[in-house]
């Protein structure tokens, strides 16, 4: 069977088309969720594919994709996802948290997510006890840019990690800023959560995992996919 996973996201959308006779991932697409509707991904929705299950963070997008196809399935159109794995109220959750939360089986870990927000979801005895929700690495370079006269958006093609310690002028002074020191944040509140709990692992994923090299932990750019295979299978 092919299945269509889409992931919406507040900036991004992905979609993978992933063929679980042979359990692997056979094609993958990605748009600007405010061009999900838009003609550009008529090629989606006109692929071939048995089922479509998607995982969305925005309500509009989500109500028009059940217009487009009625065969849809959200993820919690399946009986997998149980409130009693989260000490939140599912209904009030991203669906981002929730798809991740299925994608890994651990029962004392810590999954950060580093999309438009950066997010750590922290799971003790196997279910979600809580989070934390911080402004993403791209957010934080957007906020800064827009709230600073002097400051231009054109550098934020060059977001990157800074490795420079000296001679750190705008451009690499943002990085150093944002990018870095995003990682000493996450560092940080990860060293935070360990005190409190018996944690065993940690896993990064995310379309910004990448920035971060010096990561020490392991990294799982497909957990969100994985997440929705689990859910609908
Ligand atoms: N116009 C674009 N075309 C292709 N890739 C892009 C574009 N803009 C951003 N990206 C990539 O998308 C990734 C961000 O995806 P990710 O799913 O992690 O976050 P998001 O969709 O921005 O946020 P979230 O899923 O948290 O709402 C990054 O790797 C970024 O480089
Ligand atoms: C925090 C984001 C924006 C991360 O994508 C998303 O999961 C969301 O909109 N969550 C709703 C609030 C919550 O999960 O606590």
């Amino acid at each position: 069977m092919i299945k269509l996973l889409i992931d919406v996201g507040n900036t991004t959308t992905h979609c993978k088309w992933y063929d679980s006779q042979n359990n692997s991932f056979i094609k993958e697409t990605i748009f600007m969720t405010k061009n999900v509707l838009q003609d550009e991904t008529k090629v989606v929705f006109e692929s071939h594919y048995d089922q479509l299950v998607y995982s969305s963070v925005v309500k509009k997008i989500e109500e028009k994709i059940k217009q487009k196809e009625n065969k849809a399935y959200s993820i919690f159109d399946f009986k997998k996802i149980n409130q009693n794995d989260f000490v939140y109220p599912i209904d009030q959750l991203g669906q981002d948290f929730i798809a991740n939360f299925y994608g890994w089986k651990t029962s004392n870990g810590i999954i950060v997510s580093l999309g438009t927000a950066t997010t750590f979801m922290i799971i003790k005895d196997s279910k979600m006890i809580g989070a934390i929700i911080s402004p993403g690495i791209e957010s934080s370079f957007k906020g800064l840019i827009d709230s600073a006269d002097a400051l231009e958006f054109n550098f934020y093609q060059e977001v990157k990690w800074e490795t420079n310690t000296k001679n750190l002028w705008t451009k690499q002074a943002i990085n150093k800023g944002v990018v870095n020191g995003h990682w000493y944040m996450i560092k940080g509140l990860i060293e935070e959560i360990k005190k409190e709990h018996n944690i065993k692992d940690v896993i990064l994923t995310g379309g910004y995992a990448d920035l971060l090299i010096q990561n020490k932990y392991n990294v799982n750019k497909n957990l969100i996919f994985e997440g929705i295979i689990n859910i609908s299978s």
